[in-house]
């Protein structure tokens, strides 16, 4: 287990909601924009397209989105990926009605020309093959996720887990089917090949496993003394970097 500092996820919450409150204004799409943007970032250091070949370059990244925020950062990230020069394809089963804004963004994956499996696919497993897939991105659930998991996510996590041995898993701020502060509360649990913790990572990635899982942070949005007021050091990102292997 490392020392690194971690927010719980009350605390996270309080982040994201003063963050978005009336004293700094930031809006939830913009928070996404850079949340989804730094997911891409950390696909693009761990998976380089550069000296790859043709077929290599061709694979999918299989992006599954849920239903709330953390789905959207994945909705985000896949239009990004796209235009990394990679080859995107998005399972969004669940599809948010909270807001018109995840219309747009699917709006704007048509208009990318990712594609997007229907909610009611039945075939997505055949998506996932070792030759056909880069990796997998987790954006599932966050940190508002709360056992027990409900269909269809948990048939959906379960088949993950069969494959996650074969096809590298990148789990959005918190592994899906973890507890957020506890992590890995129940059997089979998804283990990621890559963490992006958002912000600041939450207690459950103290559970990863060191020499398994590489764990960047992303989410570059936070001045130093708001994260000083917050218990932590800023992340010593470098250049225009979006993220930071921890
Ligand atoms: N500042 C930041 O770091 C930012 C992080 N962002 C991302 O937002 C998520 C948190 O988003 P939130 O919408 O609060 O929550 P989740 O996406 O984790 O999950 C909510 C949805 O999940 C459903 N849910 C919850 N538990 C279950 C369950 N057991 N089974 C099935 N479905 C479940 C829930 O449905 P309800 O019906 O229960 O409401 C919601 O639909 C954070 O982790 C980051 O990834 C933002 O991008 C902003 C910046
Ligand atoms: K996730």
């Amino acid at each position: 287990m490392s020392a690194l500092k971690v927010v719980s996820s009350k605390l996270a919450a309080e982040i994201d909601k003063e963050l978005m409150g009336p004293q700094i204004g930031f809006t939830l799409q913009q928070l996404m924009e850079l949340a989804g943007f730094s997911v891409a970032q950390a696909v693009c250091r761990q998976f380089p397209l550069s000296g790859k070949t043709e077929t290599e370059r061709g694979k999918h990244v299989f992006v599954i989105a849920g239903p709330g925020n953390n789905g959207g950062d994945g909705l985000v990230c896949a239009r990004h990926l796209k235009l990394f020069g990679y080859n995107p394809i998005v399972y969004y089963p669940k599809r948010s009605e909270r807001t018109e804004f995840y219309k747009q963004l699917v709006h704007q994956l048509n208009f990318f020309k990712v594609p997007i499996l229907s909610q009611d696919e039945e075939n997505w497993l055949e998506y996932l093959k070792p030759e056909k897939t880069l990796c997998i991105v987790d954006a599932i659930f966050g940190f508002s996720f709360k056992p027990p998991m409900r269909e269809p996510f948990k048939s959906i996590v379960e088949e993950l887990c069969k494959l996650q041995d074969r096809i590298p898993i990148v789990s959005v701020d918190v592994p899906t089917g973890w507890d957020v502060d506890k992590g890995p509360i129940s059997q089979p649990s998804i283990n990621p090949a890559v963490l992006v913790s958002l912000t600041v990572p939450k207690p459950c990635s103290n559970h990863i496993r060191e020499n398994f899982t590489t764990h960047y942070v992303g989410g570059r949005f936070i001045p130093r003394d708001f994260a000083n007021k917050y218990g932590f050091e800023p992340f010593g990102y470098e250049s225009t970097d979006q993220i930071l292997k921890l």
